[in-house]
């Protein structure tokens, strides 16, 4: 397992309709270690997006670059790193997978042809691509589903499949963008607990994205909260309610214990502040 690495990266977009450049992300110095859960808060238009495209390698940075382990993602040519990577900049790859908030699956295809579809678009021949999107699909409890087509299934139940097709190629690291936004409060619950259960069986970097305070509460090993114009990384915290919730298997003791609405509170006065300070603008 490698570690993810972003050196100084900054992000600017030229202005739309000729209008100023957007700095979407500036002096961004971060990296997520192995087997970490990091959870990125922050006011709307903060970066958390810009920063998840640029980890997937969708976007190229205007200063700095990535690496996991010793493979370049995205940025300056690896002479002018100086650093001695063994691949070229790859870009997306398949040792990062990502689940997007609007699944993006196939409505024409069954469920396990969904979750295999990227193995299927990679030439891996059909046996061994519906094994291990099956493997996948028993981790989200949905072994018995393989055949029912996507768009019969639930948003939860879908949402469980864009995990499992996010998960197929077995990557290094899940970047999981808002990707409990859509659902309702129940179901929303029922997948951070399953998304805690995926990390803890497969170990994997996790980078979420969300809106929610409690659920990045919930979620988190590791929380950053962003701050707009331009796009930085203010806090920087280590946090165990995952943990304890693994261990304890009870999310509504978890999200009651003191510790957690006193970092609730703490977390909601940063964002307030923030929106405050940027006039409430979104
Ligand atoms: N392709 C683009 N062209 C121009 N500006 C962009 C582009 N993508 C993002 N931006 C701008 O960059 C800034 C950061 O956007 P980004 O989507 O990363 O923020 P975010 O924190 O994910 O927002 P939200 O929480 O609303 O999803 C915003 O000001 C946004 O308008």
């Amino acid at each position: 397992m490698s570690r993810l690495q972003i050196h100084d990266v900054s992000v600017r977009f030229p202005g739309m309709n000729g209008g100023e450049a957007v700095t979407a992300l500036s002096g961004i110095n971060f990296q997520i270690e192995p087997g970490e859960f990091v959870v990125a808060l922050g006011a709307s238009g903060c970066g958390k997006t810009t920063l998840l495209n640029l980890m997937a390698g969708f976007i190229q940075p205007s200063e700095g670059y990535l690496t996991l382990g010793d493979s370049g993602i995205s940025g300056l040519p690896r002479v002018a790193c100086g650093l001695e990577l063994k691949d070229q900049i790859t870009g997306p790859g398949q040792d990062r997978g990502v689940v997007f908030q609007k699944h993006a699956l196939l409505p024409w295809l069954n469920v396990l042809d969904n979750a295999a579809f990227g193995l299927k678009l990679q030439g891996v021949g059909k046996e061994e691509r519906n094994e291990r999107a099956a493997d996948f699909l028993k981790l989200v409890g949905l072994e018995d589903f393989h055949n029912h087509p996507v768009y019969q299934l639930s948003g939860g139940m879908q949402q469980r499949v864009g995990i499992a097709r996010g998960l197929t190629n077995d990557p290094q690291m899940l970047l999981l963008d808002e990707p409990l936004g859509a659902l309702d409060a129940l179901t929303r619950e029922v997948l951070q607990e399953l998304l805690l259960e995926v990390w803890q069986e497969t170990q994997k970097m996790m980078f979420f994205i969300t809106h929610s305070v409690e659920e990045a509460l919930f979620m988190a090993s590791r929380l950053i909260i962003m701050s707009p114009r331009p796009g930085r990384i203010t806090h920087d915290f280590s946090l165990n309610f995952n943990k304890i919730f693994l261990e304890t298997r009870d999310a509504r003791q978890v999200k009651s214990m003191p510790e957690f609405i006193e970092m609730r509170e703490k977390v909601l006065g940063i964002i307030h502040g923030d929106e405050a300070e940027n006039g409430g603008a979104h």
